[in-house]
């Protein structure tokens, strides 16, 4: 079965204001449709410089790149942004949520692409689903100033889920919240892999990375299994 990601042998050198410095030498990461991966490493081991690449915020500067079997290492910039909006959902730290607009609104606000608006009444149906499988329907029409953390990043991952993306990418989704709300965010991440959805995500949590179906770690810009205990 063709994989849905898979990265082989990427490299990627950052250059800040001293020398040019190897951040990732050699990750090797394959991600079939459904599956859960977590990645675990120290502050500054290149984690969210890998989770960049796979969403195509950045290219590598060695390996290669394949997405259900197209190799995309040196894609241009304008199939990355479309690759970008219809392949991935993005979940982050931080919940990006408008606070002017309505749980609701902010999901639909993921909807808006190229061709315009879906029709009305399709889109508050896909919507109300995004919501639904988040387990906060019953919460569209509130504003995030009237909601948790916990509430505010379903929304946020609802949003993410509302074009019905291949892969999730979620960097430290939890870092902003206590452990049992982490706990129900990393619930809700698995019902997107239920639903078919690859996920990587990045996370200090080993908790949460247990809870994923591998745990890998970056060391030495290369990804090592995870040893369970
Ligand atoms: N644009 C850049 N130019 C140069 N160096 C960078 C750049 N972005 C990040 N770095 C450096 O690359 C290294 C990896 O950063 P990255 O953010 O990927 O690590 P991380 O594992 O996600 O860290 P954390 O767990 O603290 O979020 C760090 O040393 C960082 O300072």
């Amino acid at each position: 079965m063709t994989a849905l990601l898979e990265l082989s042998g990427i490299a990627k050198v950052l250059t800040g204001q001293g020398q040019p410095r190897p951040i990732l030498t050699g990750v090797d990461l394959t991600v079939h449709t459904g599956q859960s991966v977590a990645i675990l490493g120290r502050s500054g081991s290149g984690k969210s410089t890998l989770l960049s690449l796979i969403g195509l915020f950045d290219r590598p500067d060695g390996g290669r790149y394949l997405l259900a079997g197209e190799d995309i290492t040196t894609v241009s910039e304008r199939r990355a942004a479309r690759l970008r909006s219809e392949r991935f959902g993005f979940v982050f730290q931080r919940f990006f949520l408008l606070k002017h607009l309505t749980a609701a609104q902010n999901v639909a606000m993921a909807l808006v692409n190229g061709q315009g608006w879906l029709p009305r009444r399709s889109r508050r149906a896909t919507v109300m689903a995004a919501l639904d499988q988040m387990g906060i329907a019953h919460l569209a029409k509130h504003k995030p100033t009237r909601l948790s953390g916990g509430e505010q990043q379903r929304v946020a991952i609802a949003r993410a889920l509302v074009r019905r993306p291949q892969v999730l990418l979620a960097d430290e989704p939890t870092g902003a919240l206590d452990t049992e709300t982490g706990s129900l965010v990393i619930d809700a991440l698995h019902a997107a892999t239920e639903r078919g959805c690859g996920l990587v995500l990045v996370t200090h949590d080993q908790a949460h990375a247990a809870r994923m179906g591998r745990v890998l770690r970056l060391v030495d810009g290369a990804l090592v299994q995870e040893v369970r205990r």
